[in-house]
């Protein structure tokens, strides 16, 4: 494979729709797949995250709101996802672009195979030339484990398959100190570097358009997950899909949320981005540094209180003992187990529970020291 710049660009559902009726917007469908085809064609490899199963499947079925019932969402989405895939079939087709629909759920990416099988995907489809065109599988998502949003959605994608870029395309022409649509003195916001994204402090709804779910708050997150898996982030109008080259060249078009460093290794960043944690260590001053500056496995010693209820090989999350989240990783003891051995010398874990079980708590290779978890 080649070193080709991965570019993923996410549409919500309130560029696809036209405000009013609901209806497709096709002239900005039809910009957006002339602007992917020509990045394409220039060589970078090109995802499309694309909502509007939903939208489109009210308009299809001549609903005036998003149903709020999940069992009537799931069916609505599956109406619109056929016809929301069958719209970019068509235009791409008609120049030359062959695309494939992936949908994909948060319960597959927590699993280690399917999360490689979807990157090994990914791969075989850039080397054929495909725009893979990704949405939640809405139809057979779970509540407590869907993504919702395609904010995030987008960001797994980009860090499962370590894109250079992000582009989270909306109705607005950038991130503004509040909603431009209640506060029309809001202040544009240009560049944000990684330190001022964990203080942002904006008036960010979370209410977003009458199509579209998250508002700003879930693209922030987006941005929050994506920059800190080194991946520059942008928000821009879904309008003007030609801005994204220009953005590439250096325009300072939109917000840009200035990245990370990348982080190369696709396992921990499974582990960071992947896998949801199912609970949480409170550690001593000792063990935060140990891991944190030492790059040291977690032992029981440092671990003061324990909460959630998982398994061995869950992920849990590491905080100090104010609660403030520094690293990820993946247990070898239940919480169970660590209940019965935190505070206590590793030797003597055999003795407490009868047998060894491999001694750390999380060994250093499935430890993922936290710039930044504040989704
Ligand atoms: N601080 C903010 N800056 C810009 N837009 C904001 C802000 N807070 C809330 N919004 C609202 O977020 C909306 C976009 O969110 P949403 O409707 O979920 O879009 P999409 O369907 O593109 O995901 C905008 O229409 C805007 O009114
Ligand atoms: N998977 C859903 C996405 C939900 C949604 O509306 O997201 P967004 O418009 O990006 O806020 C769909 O296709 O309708």
């Amino acid at each position: 494979m080649n070193h080709a710049q991965t570019i993923v660009v996410k549409i919500g559902t309130s560029s696809l729709a036209q405000p009013e009726t609901g209806k497709l917007a096709l002239s900005t469908i039809a910009a957006l797949v002339e602007s992917l085809t020509e990045l394409r064609q220039l060589g970078y490899f090109v995802v499309l995250v694309s909502s509007g199963a939903v939208g489109v499947g009210c308009s299809r079925l001549k609903l005036t709101e998003r149903p709020k019932k999940i069992a009537t969402k799931q069916a609505i989405a599956a109406v619109g996802q056929g016809r929301l895939i069958r719209v970019y079939d068509d235009l791409f087709t008609a120049l030359n672009q062959p695309i494939a629909q992936v949908l994909l759920t948060r319960r597959e990416l927590m699993e280690r195979s399917c999360y490689v099988n979807a990157k090994n995907t990914f791969d075989a489809l850039f080397e054929l030339g495909v725009i893979p065109i990704v949405n939640e599988n809405d139809t057979v998502a779970i509540e407590e484990l869907n993504f919702g949003d395609n904010d995030t959605l987008s960001a797994l994608v980009a860090s499962l398959i370590n894109a250079h870029w992000l582009f989270i395309l909306t109705d607005v022409d950038q991130l503004y100190s509040a909603d431009p649509r209640t506060f029309p003195d809001a202040k544009p916001i240009k560049v944000v570097n990684r330190l001022e994204l964990d203080q942002l402090q904006i008036k960010a709804g979370n209410k977003g358009s009458q199509w579209g779910t998250g508002g700003m708050l879930t693209k922030l997150t987006a941005a929050r997950l994506a920059t800190s898996a080194g991946i520059t982030t942008i928000i821009t109008h879904g309008k003007k899909p030609e801005n994204l080259l220009k953005i590439i060249n250096g325009e300072d078009i939109g917000t840009k949320f200035e990245a990370q460093l990348k982080n190369d290794n696709a396992r921990k960043r499974w582990i960071a981005y992947g896998l949801l944690p199912s609970g949480k260590l409170y550690l001593d001053q000792g063990a935060v540094k140990a891991i944190s500056q030492k790059g040291k496995s977690l032992l029981a010693a440092g671990i003061i209180k324990v909460e959630g209820n998982f398994y061995s090989a869950d992920a849990v999350q590491l905080c100090d003992k104010n609660g403030k989240e520094i690293a990820r990783g993946i247990v070898n003891y239940s919480q169970e187990e660590i209940e019965k051995i935190k505070g206590n010398h590793s030797d003597n874990i055999p003795e407490i529970l009868g047998y060894d079980g491999g001694g750390t708590i999380i060994h250093r290779d499935n430890l993922v020291i936290n710039e930044t978890f504040k989704n």
